[in-house]
């Protein structure tokens, strides 16, 4: 078989005697020719040969079709196991080493039912002299599949889309996720400028780790792993495939955790958009535009986030107004930013993204009550989680996290406490955590009790202030009335 590819190969250097035939015969000549010389080579040469080059398009981008083939290889321990010629690199966003089929390598894939498919890795010099940037990346590699003729529908049908799908796969296990930020806008062109920066995600918080109720955290994984699980009945309902999470709660009672918790559990990428950087809808509009698939894209603090609230529209009231201490002509108008409760909701809604699916969008806040209520309507916010002080069995997390202990004769103390007292889970795990090498479990719950006992007293006592203070003001109106 593989002498047969040869063969083609073969035939195909007698491209050279082409300009030859040019020269020599008039144009019917040499179209009859080129129609029996072709027709001559199928009967001999019964492969198709279908390349996918590594950059291509307008822009010439690095192809997606040619990464997932060579993620494919790499995973396909049957067909790299043939391969003579490997090579090994960390690719631009993978966190392994990536060994593949070598340049000017051919392996075979061997399917089911006695099939084979071949592909070669190779690559050429193009052959204008043309100068570009940076030398690799004259080189034009490309992986070229050959298949047998009659396998035709099979392999464009069935074959390919798997490669694809399965080469996809694996680029996404073996890729480095990634935390990204928003560029302010005046950066985003020029020579390798962008809307997003990023960095390696390397948060270490996991649902395990994160204190809260048992029965209300196994919820949301179960959640979370639905969605990941359902593009087919997403597709199936029509529905664009995102879901979004409002987190709410005092601070230090785990949002910004539960997020890198999700991410870690769905392996997604995180955009952290800060809404105050943009200037308007259409930036807002780019910046999602330009995001991609499994990812977590997050609004922290939406409440403090302009137009958004009712408190900050009297502020926007407030902006509008001219400002005395500016010069004349100045409008400080342009400095606050113009994106819209509207433009969010577009934003969140199928409209802008229908660009793409797989997205979890998360907004925090300490404040749910001054939400606009269209923003958090279910279908915009689907799920609405409380983050809330610390309750016993959020504790026993932590004490296990942080002390190693499932149980301590303390416990008890701590547990009734708890009940009168709240404490952030922040709080309660700064306590826990030893401060020196010669600090135990003893020494740090004894510390947490503390705390708890101090902050029950300083609760007591405001509340009796305020009481008193109540019983003033009441004795105050009965007097004046
Ligand atoms: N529920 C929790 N489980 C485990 N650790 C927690 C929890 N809540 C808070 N912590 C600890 O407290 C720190 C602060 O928590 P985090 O940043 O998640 O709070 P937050 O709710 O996002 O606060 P803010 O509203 O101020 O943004 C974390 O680094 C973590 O160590
Ligand atoms: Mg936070």
């Amino acid at each position: 078989m593989e002498s047969w590819i040869g063969l083609g190969s073969a035939l195909g250097s007698l491209a050279f005697l082409y300009p030859m035939v040019q020269m020599y015969f008039p144009q019917q000549l040499q179209s009859y020719l080129a129609e029996y010389t072709n027709k001559l080579f199928c009967y001999f040469y019964p492969y198709i040969q279908l390349t996918i080059p590594e950059y291509s398009g307008e822009q010439m981008s690095r192809s997606d079709a040619y990464a997932n083939v060579e993620s494919y290889l790499a995973a396909s321990p049957s067909v790299l196991r043939r391969a003579r010629k490997l090579k090994a690199d960390i690719g631009p966003n993978s966190k392994k080493l990536l060994i593949t089929v070598g340049e000017h390598d051919e392996v075979v894939d061997e399917l089911a039912g006695g099939m084979k498919v071949w592909w070669l890795s190779s690559k050429e010099w193009p052959s204008s002299q043309t100068i570009t940037w940076g030398g690799a990346e004259d080189e034009r590699r490309y992986y070229r599949l050959t298949f047998h003729r009659r396998h035709r529908e099979f392999v464009y049908g069935s074959y390919l889309p798997r490669v694809q799908e399965e080469g996809r796969a694996a680029a996404v296990k073996n890729r480095q996720r990634r935390l990204f930020t928003n560029n302010p806008s005046d950066n985003w062109y020029g020579y390798r400028r962008s809307v997003w920066s990023h960095m390696p995600f390397e948060h270490p918080s996991r649902f395990d780790t994160l204190a809260m109720d048992p029965v209300k955290k196994q919820e949301i994984v179960d959640d979370l792993i639905q969605f990941r699980d359902s593009k087919e009945y997403y597709a199936e309902i029509g529905k664009v495939w995102k879901r979004g999470y409002l987190l709410f709660g005092p601070p230090g009672t785990g949002k910004s955790s539960m997020i890198a918790a999700m991410a870690n559990l769905l392996d997604y990428d995180v955009y952290d958009l800060e809404l105050t950087a943009i200037k308007n809808n259409t930036e807002l509009r780019k910046l999602f535009i330009e995001t991609t698939g499994k990812s977590i894209i997050v609004i922290e603090d939406i409440d403090c986030s302009l137009d958004l609230t009712g408190k900050r529209n009297k502020e926007k009231k407030k902006d509008d107004e001219p400002n005395k201490n500016m010069p004349p002509g100045t409008n400080n108008k342009e400095e606050s930013s113009k994106v819209t409760l509207s433009g969010l909701l577009n934003f969140i809604d199928g409209l802008w993204s229908a660009c793409g699916g797989e997205r979890i969008i998360v907004f925090t806040t300490n404040h749910v009550e001054k939400l606009d209520k269209a923003l958090i309507r279910r279908g915009r916010m689907d799920k609405h989680i409380e983050m809330s002080y610390c309750g016993f069995e959020a504790f026993k997390v932590l004490a296990k996290n942080y002390l190693r202990v499932d149980n301590h004769h303390r416990f008890d103390e701590v547990r009734q406490l708890l009940e009168e007292v709240r404490m952030t889970p922040a709080d309660v795990a700064e306590n826990l955590m030893p401060k020196s090498a010669g600090e135990d479990a003893d020494t740090c719950l004894e510390r947490l009790v503390e705390e708890l006992k101090k902050a029950k007293e300083e609760a007591m006592t405001a509340a009796a202030a305020a009481a008193a203070a109540e019983a003033v003001s009441k004795d105050g109106a009965v007097g004046s009335g």
